[in-house]
């Protein structure tokens, strides 16, 4: 079916729910009552544990000083500390900010990770920030969410926008506020401060791991495959790469700005070498196309690699993929879910999908807390070890239960803290 002729009712189109928070809470309820859990769970799991809404100061390099907004939300910690990145983007909600966090504690469980979720956000656009603006913003949010966080509170990451750099900062301030050297209490970090060897590259690797096993189950060949990636930041870029290395051919990629498409496939080592630290190359082309368009093009595999809400009731019956495979963090709504799922095509949920970041985050941790640091091989290895395990548990689930793979994700992320909660006789 080509991209005009649509067959989803457009009057559906205004009943759909993009709100990523209430969307969330939907599943999270299915998943707990197929699991027997009752409605006194479900309100402590809806939401958060604790958000803190903080004004972060910022003196700009004209002189000026701009006031940004920011959050910290704490999912759950029945399980252990809580988790998760921190993302800097104009388009940052306290709505989005929570959901986040309800992913992180279902991704950390299905990793069987000791983590609740956690994550959080600043409303601003460090596309248009110098570098040492976002030095000073970074540094104020740490002062201002520094009362919460730690490295048995809650362990904070990169997400959009944010990197080793923005970590290398937060880590700094937090030890000049506690007074000591906490490399534990952000992961993520350069490799001279603490970082752990492959983290810069665990989202991109884990996603590659998840396809590879999906497309044993579809029964598809890696070898020449078509491939789409939406984004081409830390996540899609690198991901783009992994492809292109066991021989697929990435058809189409994209960022903020547009998208390229090429049958005969892309150059992806120059469009790597080419790409900002924000993910951006598509402007140095002329002969673009909308990073919508790019959805619904021709391809096998497409990976969502970008931001939320872009695969939605609008494009869900155009998409040519047989397999999806969820980089992003909530690209999917869930109307768009069961279009997929109905038309045979494999989803393999965020939770799943792009948990090698938050694994590689522990293994980060876990370093930091021994003071004895692993080989990338050793990384790497058990990186796989897990990932094909969380795969594999949630595609049986998923067959056993009769439910969709999203679905089945949630109840296999969610078991261990509803666990958690009651033997501490919160519930
Ligand atoms: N970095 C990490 O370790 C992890 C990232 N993720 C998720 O992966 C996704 C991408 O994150 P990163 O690659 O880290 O971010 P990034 O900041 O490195 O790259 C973001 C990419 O998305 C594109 N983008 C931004 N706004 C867009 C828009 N409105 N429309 C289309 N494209 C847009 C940017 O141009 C860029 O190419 C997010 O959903 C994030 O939550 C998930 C797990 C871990
Ligand atoms: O590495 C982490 O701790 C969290 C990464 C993250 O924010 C995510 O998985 O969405």
């Amino acid at each position: 079916m080509s991209a005009e002729q649509n067959t989803a009712d457009p009057n559906k189109e205004e009943q759909e729910n993009l709100n990523v928070l209430t969307s969330t809470q939907l599943v999270i309820k299915d998943a707990l009552i197929k699991l027997g859990y009752g409605q006194e769970m479900y309100e402590l799991v809806k939401d958060p544990l604790r958000v803190l809404t903080v004004r972060i100061p910022v003196r700009m390099d004209d002189g000026t000083v701009k006031v940004f907004t920011g959050y910290r939300a704490q999912h759950n910690d029945a399980v252990g500390p809580t988790k998760g990145g921190i993302r800097f983007h104009p388009d940052v909600t306290e709505d989005e900010v929570k959901a986040l966090s309800i992913w992180m504690s279902v991704k950390c469980g299905i990793a069987n990770l000791p983590y609740g979720g956690g994550k959080g956000g600043i409303v601003c656009d460090p596309r248009e920030m110098s570098f040492r603006e976002l030095e000073r913003l970074s540094r104020g949010y740490v002062r201002a969410i520094s009362q919460i966080v730690g490295p048995t509170k809650d362990i904070p990451a990169p997400d959009v926008f944010t990197n080793s750099q923005t970590m290398a900062w937060m880590m700094d301030e937090y030890s000049r506020i506690r007074e000591f050297d906490s490399p534990g209490f952000i992961t993520g970090k350069p490799l001279a401060l603490g970082g752990s060897l492959g983290r810069n590259t665990s989202t991109a690797r884990g996603v590659a791991i998840a396809i590879a096993e999906a497309a044993k189950v579809k029964g598809i060949e890696l070898q020449g495959a078509r491939v789409i990636v939406q984004g081409f930041g830390n996540a899609g870029s690198y991901l783009a790469k992994f492809m292109h290395d066991v021989g697929a051919k990435i058809v189409g990629i994209s960022d903020a700005y547009g998208a390229l498409y090429s049958e005969e496939g892309l150059d992806i080592d120059y469009l790597l070498e080419r790409r900002d630290s924000f993910g951006t190359v598509t402007k140095l082309f002329k002969n673009t196309i909308s990073n919508q368009d790019v959805l619904v093009r021709d391809c096998d595999i497409l990976v969502p690699a970008a931001i939320e809400n872009q695969i939605t009731i609008k494009n869900a019956h155009d998409i040519k993929a047989k397999i999806v495979v969820e980089a992003a963090n909530g690209p999917t709504t869930l109307e768009a879910t069961k279009i997929l799922t109905d038309r045979g095509i494999l989803l393999v949920p965020d939770v799943l999908a792009n948990s090698g970041g938050v694994i590689v985050s522990y293994f980060e941790w876990v370093q930091n807390n021994q003071g004895f640091y692993w080989t990338e091989e050793e990384v790497e290895d058990r990186l796989e070890e897990l990932l094909i395990r969380s795969f594999h548990t949630v595609y049986e689930t998923a067959r056993t239960r009769r439910v969709d793979m999203r679905l089945a994700a949630y109840m296999v992320g969610i078991r261990r803290m509803a666990e958690a909660v009651e033997l501490r006789g919160w519930v």
